[in-house]
C-alpha cells in the first residue's frame, strides 16, 4: 500500500488493513496559471460512505472530475482497483468506466427522455442486452431506490426534488457499480428529503457493499451517513478521518465548520 496522505495523525490503523478503491496521491490540477489542487493525496476504502467536504470552489468538484478522467492531472496519480487510470487502453478503461457510477449535481437526467429511458443510457452505452431485459433491469433500479413503479414511465419534469435526485442514483447504479460518486446529493432537498436520501445511500451500502463516494455540504449527511470525511482545503486534502476526528481537529476551518454555531445548533 502507498504511504498514507495527509491527515492530522488521526486515521485509524484498521484503515491500513482495508481494501483501497481509489487512491490520489500528490495530484495537481492547474487551468493555465491557476492552480487548483496541489500534492493532493487521498484513500477511499471499499465498502465505506466517504464524505468530500470544503468550502465553496475550493475544488471539490474538479478533483471528481479528475478522478472521472474528465480533468487532466498536472502532476500525480489517481488510481481506482489498483489501476492507473493514465496507463489503461480504451478497453481496459471501459471495463474500469463500467464499475463506477456517476451522480452529477442536480441530477443531470436527459429531460426528453423518461426515468426508465435515462437509466437505460449506460446500459445502452456498454451492454447489448435485448430491450425486454433492459425495462426488467430498469424497473428494479427504480424498486430499489425507492420510486413507485409508475416513477419509471415519467419525464423528469413530472417529478419532485426529491423523486430526480433517486431517478439519478437509481441511473447511477445501472451497472451495479463497485463505487458511486455523489455530487451534492441532497441540495435543495427539504431536511426530511436529505435524510431519507441518506438513509437510501446507506442501505445501498450495507446490501450492495457500494463503496460511497459523496461531495456534499450538508452538516447532517456528513454528521450521520458518512463513515469517513476528507476535507479539502490549501488545494490538497487538509484533514481526514471520522466525526469524532473533526470535532478535535484544531484545523480552523475544520473547527468552524463543524464546531461552528450552526453545527452546534444542529447538535442540539
Ligand atoms: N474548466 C475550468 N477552467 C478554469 N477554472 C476552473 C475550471 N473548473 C473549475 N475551475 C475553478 O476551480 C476552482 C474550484 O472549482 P470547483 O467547482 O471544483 O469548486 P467546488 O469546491 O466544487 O465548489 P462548490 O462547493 O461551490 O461547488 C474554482 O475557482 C473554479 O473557478
Amino acid at each position: 500500500m502507498a504511504a498514507s496522505p495527509q491527515n492530522d495523525g488521526a486515521e485509524p490503523a484498521q484503515n491500513e488493513r482495508r481494501e483501497v478503491v481509489l487512491s490520489a496521491r500528490d495530484v495537481s490540477v492547474r487551468f493555465g496559471e491557476t492552480s487548483v489542487l496541489e500534492n493532493l493525496s487521498l484513500d477511499v476504502y471499499r465498502g465505506e460512505i466517504l464524505g468530500f467536504v470544503g468550502a465553496s470552489g475550493s475544488g471539490k468538484s474538479v478533483l471528481l472530475r479528475a478522478i472521472l478522467g474528465l480533468v487532466p492531472k498536472a502532476a500525480g496519480s489517481i488510481c481506482l482497483f489498483d489501476k492507473d487510470l493514465q496507463h489503461l487502453d480504451e478497453h481496459e478503461r471501459m471495463l474500469l468506466d463500467m464499475r463506477l457510477g456517476v451522480m452529477f449535481q442536480h441530477g443531470a437526467l436527459f429531460s426528453a427522455l423518461t426515468v426508465l429511458e435515462n437509466i437505460q443510457v449506460p446500459m445502452r452505452e456498454y451492454l447489448d442486452l435485448p430491450k425486454a431485459l433492459m425495462n426488467e433491469l430498469a424497473l428494479l433500479k427504480v424498486e430499489l431506490v425507492g420510486l413507485p413503479r409508475d416513477a419509471a414511465y415519467k419525464h423528469p419534469y413530472e417529478l419532485s426534488g426529491g423523486m430526480i435526485k433517486r431517478a439519478a442514483l437509481a441511473r447511477a447504479l445501472a451497472l451495479d457499480p463497485d463505487i458511486v460518486f455523489l455530487d451534492e446529493p441532497t441540495s435543495g432537498l427539504d431536511p426530511i428529503g436529505a435524510a431519507d436520501f441518506d438513509e437510501l445511500v446507506a442501505k445501498m451500502r450495507d446490501t450492495m457493499g457500494l463503496t460511497v463516494y459523496m461531495v456534499t455540504h450538508d452538516l447532517d449527511s456528513l454528521l450521520t451517513a458518512c463513515d469517513r470525511i476528507a476535507v479539502l482545503g490549501k488545494k490538497r486534502v487538509l484533514v481526514e478521518g471520522t466525526v469524532d476526528d473533526m470535532m478535535q481537529s484544531e484545523e480552523p476551518w475544520v473547527k468552524s465548520y463543524f464546531r461552528g454555531k450552526r453545527a452546534r445548533r444542529i447538535d442540539r
